[in-house]
């Protein structure tokens, strides 16, 4: 008997060619992997109204014949009939996003150009249509020369038609496959793809047609990234640039508040304990609240305005080949301002394994806690000059810390999808929002919850453990002529002996090992705490940024501060964090897990960093 005619489902990334299959097969499925490469094959059967059993493949995404991923490169060699462990499917369901047409019809025109009958599935026409765009299918068919139906593959609609039309695509008389395939080079193909996407619309609102331009540029595969890439970098340098005055001015008002402390208070421990513990701690984080607003407005717009769904669509592919999806991206997203609610937002991830590998990298992102910690020490350490120009050093390294995060973070996913959370990734879609001027109001409203939210900690957790910080770098007091500083003879100043004994070999010092252990409360108390340790340590110095800086440049070498700033991209310094994720993943195995790698990650980063610093003589 010969085997049942295969079909395959072609077609661009998220076009639904998976939704559709599913459809089609319902549960008789059967995943493997191709041999020798690592994409999977998924495979099912269906059964034609006659009752003729025909295989369906589900092919992986790709944007033409011409691979630039191993997937991509399954699938031409699937349609050439040139994939191992593969027969040359005798039709192809190509399947086109209907609100995408002139993107997906490129490829469409290469895999007619085969030779293979192709029947077209005009799918997702339900989106289409609710964006006020009308097509018609029966144009398509007749520009096309091969049927076309349209479908909505998660409703279920075409699918009887889809079916006839595969039906009809096998029971044509086999011709011989072309051999040559029709090389059609990208610009002629994108013309013809545009003229008929134009030629089938028969209506189209202005929204969307704005829509579908802007689209067509920041969604674009090689465009879209260095759009996203730029965005970036213009939100951390602006970090820099443009929070210079209101620190300036939050600066002179700790100071301020300081000297009118010392005047007041009569000299002794509770004037220590107020200048050097609470205004010393908690003002130097105060003053990165301009730098905090900055990013979040530029988070804010960017999600206001319909960009970031776009973001999180450009990534789904890098996503997915560190084994997770794009739905992961807006966890990891918002991890950007607080690992807390990252975490949370995970509950969107249907996938379990997938669920606890976002949970177990989140906390690499680049959280807002830390930028009080980078600030401080790039401030002190990276020279305030432009290279190229144009281009901030300083926040150039900032971008860089971020960089470090992400890529720590991609690194540690593939590791953990393989091993403890092995599984395959799931593919993804969101809807994409309109675009939209953001509205100053609410913006303003974001912002001043920001605001609120930051200074809350400040005034809580920050205050609390600088106060016990403060206490315990005070007492006991050296005796009188003793020549041991203060700090080094406190409790806290022994006990750091210790951990500066695990530290040392990674470059860190003193200071550093001070500020470890209060900073896991929270990370931006690493820097109230070196602010306190300085303030005891010279007394006659005014709190504020500036001491700060100019004792860190005293006391630290530049191999030690990069060391420190690599120990805080990858560092668990943060109480709420493992709370959180005890709490989501109902016991503390998994923080225990994450706790220690991370840990570890950060000494070998930390280390590595520090003695190539040295080595290269800086
Ligand atoms: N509204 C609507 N959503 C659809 C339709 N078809 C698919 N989707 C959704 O679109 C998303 C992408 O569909 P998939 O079937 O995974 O797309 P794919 O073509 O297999 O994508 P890759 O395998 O990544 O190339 C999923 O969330 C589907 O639920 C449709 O006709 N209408
Ligand atoms: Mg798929």
């Amino acid at each position: 008997m010969n085997p049942a005619p295969l079909i395959a489902m072609a077609g661009n990334p998220n076009a639904g060619k998976s939704a559709l299959f599913n459809a089609l097969t319902g549960a008789r499925q059967k995943v493997g992997n191709y041999p020798g490469v690592t994409v999977e094959r998924h495979a099912g059967r269906m059964t034609l109204d006659d009752g003729r059993p025909v295989e369906l493949v589900d092919l992986p995404g790709a944007y033409s014949l011409d691979p630039s991923s191993l997937d991509e490169q399954v699938t031409r060699d699937v349609l050439l009939g040139k994939q191992e462990g593969e027969r040359r499917p005798d039709a192809i369901v190509v399947v086109v996003d209907a609100a995408n047409l002139d993107n997906h019809l490129r490829f469409t025109l290469q895999l007619i150009a085969l030779g293979i009958p192709v029947v077209v599935a005009l799918n997702m026409i339900d989106l289409a249509e609710r964006d006020g765009l009308t097509l018609d299918a029966e144009a398509l068919e007749r520009e096309l020369g091969v049927p076309v139906v349209a479908t909505v593959a998660v409703r279920r609609r075409g699918l009887d038609e889809l079916r006839a039309r595969i039906d009809d695509a096998v029971s044509q008389p086999a011709k011989a496959p072309v051999e040559a395939r029709a090389e059609h080079d990208f610009r002629t193909l994108q013309r013809r793809a545009r003229q008929i996407a134009k030629a089938v619309t028969v209506s189209e609102t202005a929204t969307r047609r704005w829509t579908h331009r802007i689209d067509s540029i920041v969604l674009h595969p090689v465009a879209g990234p260095v759009i996203l890439l730029a965005l970036m970098f213009v939100m951390f340098q602006a970090v820099f640039a443009w929070s210079e005055a209101p620190i300036g001015w939050i600066e002179s008002l700790v100071g301020w508040v300081g000297e009118g402390a010392s005047a007041i208070l009569p000299d002794g421990l509770i004037r220590s304990a107020v200048v050097d513990g609470v205004i010393g701690g908690v003002g130097a984080v105060v003053v990165f609240l301009p730098q905090i607003l900055i990013l979040f407005a530029f988070i804010l717009i960017l999600e206001a305005s319909g960009y970031m769904v776009r973001a999180a669509f450009l990534m789904d592919r890098v996503m997915a080949s560190v084994g997770l999806s794009g739905r992961a991206f807006i966890p990891l997203l918002s991890s950007f301002a607080c690992a807390v609610p990252g975490i949370m937002a995970t509950r969107t991830i249907s996938d379990e394994k997938e669920r606890l590998a976002t949970i177990l990298i989140a906390p690499l992102m680049t959280c807002s806690a830390r930028l009080p910690v980078y600030t401080i020490i790039i401030g002190a350490f990276i020279p305030n000059q432009t290279v190229g120009g144009f281009v901030g050093l300083q926040g150039l390294v900032l971008f860089g810390l971020y960089i470090f995060g992400i890529l720590g973070a991609m690194g540690a996913s593939l590791l953990l999808r393989r091993t403890v959370t092995r599984g395959a990734s799931s593919g993804f879609m969101m809807e994409m929002p309109k675009y939209q001027w953001p509205r100053f109001n609410d913006l303003l409203l974001g912002l001043w919850q920001r605001a609120l939210i930051f200074l809350k900690r400040a005034g809580t957790i920050i205050l609390v453990t600088t106060i016990i910080l403060w206490a315990l770098l005070s007492f006991p007091k050296p005796p009188a002529g003793s020549d041991v500083s203060p700090v080094d003879y406190s409790v806290a100043g022994r006990v750091s002996q210790g951990i500066e004994v695990l530290v040392e070999p990674i470059g860190f010092n003193r200071d550093i090992s001070l500020a470890l252990i209060p900073a896991m409360a929270a990370r931006e108390v690493a820097v109230a705490a070196i602010g306190t340790v300085y303030a005891i340590d010279n007394p006659e110095d005014s709190a504020g940024e500036r001491a700060i800086v100019t004792n860190l440049r005293e006391r630290w070498t530049l191999p030690t501060a990069l060391a420190f700033l690599m120990w805080f991209v990858f560092a668990p310094q943060c109480i709420s964090t493992i709370a959180i994720t005890r709490r989501e993943t109902n016991g503390w195995k998994w923080p225990l897990f994450m706790v220690g790698y991370l840990f570890g990650l950060a000494y070998v980063m930390a280390g590595v960093t520090y003695w190539t610093a040295v080595a290269i003589g800086l």
